[in-house]
């Protein structure tokens, strides 16, 4: 049986064990594709079936979160965590709150998870959790009964040593808050290594709220840079509009881009003199306003509901939604505009079509596990930080991710090349980040 006919094996297994998860058969299946040629070089992977065990999270916990609305009535959610792998060290990876949450999803963020942190070269595992609960259009205190209904069985499952939860979607630094604030207060311990993304009066570390969006626009410029190139004067369009996107926003304008139009999950707004940061984090960090706010105080600019950012020409694309955002027919848009970059900010936002069109049309795309690899490399940059009771300047983080991302960027690249697959990033991500896994795994023994 050769490599590959192997590999279909174990996918056809993993489809049949996990029945109904959707997006966790497609993440697998993505990183699946690009390690065949991995397995040809190092026959000991496949004796001692590191993917069938890489593909079966360590540990799923699931559990009921009950809690009470400002009108006293009861709500259930569902709260997952899955503790995907632990070969390179304590489970982390964010929380997610949305209506959408469900074990397949949670699955494959917890999957991708494993690559993006190896890649980080940090001595992190990978885990991934949320809640089908949706904070949008409930108050704090509805917020905080839910957090603090979540964490009182959480709590059990976490630690410094065990997993260390941070955001995702939903979850900020407001949930952050009020999650550290129900573990302190139900372990009586001062862990601040548990979770990352706390605030700065309480042992946050500087950058780790921008750092996901920075490291995506630093890891594009380290590609534009790699064919002599850079982001000036380069028309942008980012998706989303909460936390990846805008710091996206605010570093490619640093860098000499524009970025030209940005959404939510209502539309989106074009603005081609730039979009204006400090206006966007007012609506979406303060005041969680719908995106179409921003024509109140830019009348110049365009709202247009219920269609895809992607609509928008631009030479670079940074989807920074969610996953599946960008559909077969946003690829040819994004195609026919004159994209020749795409980088992924947030968790597989590419749908497979749409990364087959952009591989045809020479496209250049970034996966997410190594673009958006900033924001939990920031995070490990807050425990070393609480570990050693330091606090370092803005200045210092920045300059750390920014080494980290172009780390990331030059093994991938190398990589890539090593595997005879020049400037195919998503091979070298998935090459690189599960040799790191698997030699941990065969370091470990049969667990
Ligand atoms: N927060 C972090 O540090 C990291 C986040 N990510 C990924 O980045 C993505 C965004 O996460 P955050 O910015 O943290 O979440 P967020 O909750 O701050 O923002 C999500 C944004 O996406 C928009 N959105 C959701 N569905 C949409 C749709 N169908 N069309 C258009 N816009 C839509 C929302 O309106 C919101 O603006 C997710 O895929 C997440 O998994 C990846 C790495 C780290
Ligand atoms: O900062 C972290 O621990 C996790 C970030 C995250 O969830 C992600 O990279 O998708």
């Amino acid at each position: 049986m050769t490599s590959r006919d192997k590999i279909q094996q174990i996918f056809t297994d993993v489809v049949r064990r996990n029945p109904g998860e959707a997006e966790f058969h497609q993440a697998v299946h993505e990183v699946l594709d690009s390690v065949a040629p991995a397995l040809v070089k190092h026959p000991e992977y496949a004796e001692a079936k590191i993917i069938e065990r890489i593909c079966e999270p360590e540990r799923q916990i699931i559990f009921r979160v009950p809690w009470e609305d400002d009108r006293g009535e009861v709500h259930i959610n569902r709260g997952f965590r899955v503790e995907f792998n632990s070969a390179l060290g304590p489970y982390k990876g964010g929380l997610r709150f949305h209506q959408s949450v469900y074990l397949g999803i949670v699955k494959f963020l917890g999957f991708e998870q494993v690559f993006k942190n190896a890649l980080t070269g940090m001595p992190i595992g990978g885990g991934k959790g949320g809640s089908d609960f949706d904070p949008k259009g409930r108050s704090d205190r509805e917020v905080m009964r839910f957090c603090q209904s979540f964490m009182t069985e959480l709590y059990r499952h976490i630690g410094e040593y065990t997993d260390m939860p941070a955001g995702d979607i939903g979850v900020g630094g407001r949930e952050i808050g009020y999650l550290f604030g129900q573990y302190k207060r139900i372990t009586n311990r001062y862990e601040s290594g548990v979770l990352t993304g706390k605030g700065l009066t309480y042992g946050g570390a500087q950058v780790r709220r921008e750092a996901t969006g920075y490291g995506a626009v630093f890891f594009a410029d380290e590609m534009l840079r790699a064919v002599g190139d850079s982001f000036d004067g380069k028309r942008v369009v980012v998706s989303g509009s909460g936390n990846v996107a805008i710091y996206a926003i605010e570093k490619v304008h640093q860098l000499g881009g524009t970025v030209v139009a940005c959404s939510d999950s209502s539309g989106y707004v074009r603005d081609d003199k730039g979009i204006d940061v400090e206006l966007l984090k007012e609506l979406k960090e303060v005041r969680r306003a719908r995106i179409d706010a921003y024509l109140t105080h830019r009348p110049h600019a365009s709202f247009v509901a219920d269609r895809t950012v992607w609509e928008v020409p631009c030479q670079v694309a940074v989807p920074c939604a969610t996953q599946n955002e960008i559909a077969a027919s946003d690829a040819a848009a994004l195609i026919k505009g004159g994209c020749a970059i795409v980088v992924e900010g947030a968790n597989m936002p590419t749908s497979p079509e749409a990364i087959r069109a952009f591989a045809a049309a020479g496209v250049r795309f970034a996966p997410g596990k190594a673009a958006n690899a900033g924001g939990v490399a920031a995070s490990a940059l807050e425990m070393q930080q609480n570990a050693s009771r330091d606090s370092w300047t803005f200045a210092y983080s920045e300059q750390r991710l920014r080494e980290i991302m172009r780390d990331i960027h030059a093994r991938c690249h190398a990589t890539a090349e090593e595997y005879g697959m020049p400037g195919n990033y998503a091979a070298g991500a998935n090459i690189d980040g599960f040799r790191r896994v698997a030699e941990a795994m065969l370091a470990h023994g049969l667990i």
